[in-house]
C-alpha cells in the first residue's frame, strides 16, 4: 500500500445453500486466489450470508456458534498474509437468536470491528428467523475511516450519512442481491457514494438457489460516483485500486458537508 492507496478483492461467490461445508471451503479457495493477484491485497471483502446463504428454515441448526469458525478461520489468513478482511456476512447464533453479522479483520488478524444487519429483508422472509442489530457499523480498519452496511441496509440513506458524519470514507457493504432488481443496486449504491461523497465497496453474490437468481456485478463505486470496478455474473475476484485522498479532494470541491442544513431536516 502507496499514502492513502488500497488495494481491493472482493470474492464474488457462488454461496451453497444450507452447505456451511462447501462454503467455508470455497471461502478458503477464493482467499488463497486472491494472493495470486498481479498485486497483493490490502483488503479482502466477502459477500452476505456466505456460510449458510439464506437457508432460513434451519438457519438455528445451521449458523456458526458465536462465530467461532468464521472468526477462525478468517483471522488466521488474514494474520498469516498480512491482508485486513471485511469478512462478508455469517449467520451467527447467539444466546438471544441469530444474526446477520460482519466481522473485520486488521492485518494482525485481530477483530476490529463488528456489525449486525439493522433493517432485515421482509421479502426474503430475514425478519421472521433473525434478530437486527442494536448500533450501525463504524469501523476503523488499518488507516482507514470506514462504515458498514449490509445488502438491504443501502435503501436506507439516513444510516450512510450517519456513518460519513461519523468520518466514514470508505463504505463495504456485502450483499445477496438477487435478479431483477440490477438497476436499484446499482443506482443505490451510487447514489450513497455520490450524496456521501465516499467510496462504495459492495461485494454481491452470483450463481443461484431455489428460484432466485443472484446477478453478481460487485461494484467499486468512487467518490464522484464513477464505477471503477464491476463484475459480471460470475463467481470471481473484482480488483480495484482505490486513493483515499480523492475523498477530501471531492468534499472539498463541492462542500456538501460544509453546506447541510440539518435544522431543516
Ligand atoms: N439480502 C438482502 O437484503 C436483499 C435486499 C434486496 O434484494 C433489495 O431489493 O433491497
Amino acid at each position: 500500500m502507496t499514502k492513502g492507496t488500497l488495494r481491493l478483492a472482493l470474492l464474488q461467490m457462488d454461496i451453497q445453500i444450507g452447505q456451511p461445508e462447501l462454503n467455508f471451503a470455497k471461502v478458503e479457495s477464493m482467499l488463497q486466489k486472491a494472493l495470486k493477484a498481479e498485486e497483493k491485497p490490502d483488503v479482502i471483502v466477502l459477500p452476505e450470508m456466505w456460510n449458510t446463504g439464506y437457508a432460513l428454515d434451519q438457519i438455528g441448526e445451521l449458523a456458526d456458534e458465536g462465530g467461532q469458525r468464521t472468526k477462525q478461520q478468517l483471522s488466521a489468513f488474514s494474520r498469516e498474509h498480512g491482508v485486513m478482511i471485511v469478512g462478508g456476512s455469517i449467520a451467527e447464533k447467539r444466546e438471544n437468536g441469530v444474526f446477520n453479522t460482519i466481522y473485520a479483520f486488521d492485518r494482525q488478524g485481530e477483530v476490529v470491528g463488528d456489525y449486525d444487519k439493522i433493517h432485515l429483508f421482509r421479502l426474503m422472509d430475514e425478519e421472521k428467523h433473525l434478530q437486527p442489530g442494536g448500533k450501525i457499523g463504524s469501523l476503523q480498519l488499518g488507516e482507514i475511516d470506514a462504515g458498514m452496511m449490509i445488502c438491504y441496509d443501502i435503501r436506507f440513506p439516513e444510516l450512510s450519512r450517519k456513518l460519513a458524519l461519523g468520518g466514514a470514507k470508505v463504505l463495504f457493504v456485502p450483499a445477496e442481491w438477487p435478479n431483477p432488481r440490477l438497476h436499484h443496486w446499482r443506482t443505490l449504491l451510487q447514489a450513497r457514494a455520490i450524496e456521501n461523497q465516499m467510496y462504495v465497496v459492495a461485494c454481491n453474490r452470483c450463481g443461484q438457489s431455489g428460484e432466485t437468481v443472484f446477478f453478481g456485478h460487485s461494484l467499486v463505486i468512487d467518490p464522484w460516483g464513477e464505477i471503477i470496478a464491476e463484475s459480471g455474473d460470475q463467481e470471481g475476484i473484482l480488483t480495484a485500486s482505490i486513493d483515499l485522498a480523492l475523498v477530501d479532494e471531492v468534499r472539498s470541491r463541492i462542500p456538501v458537508f460544509e453546506d447541510r442544513r440539518p435544522s431543516f431536516y
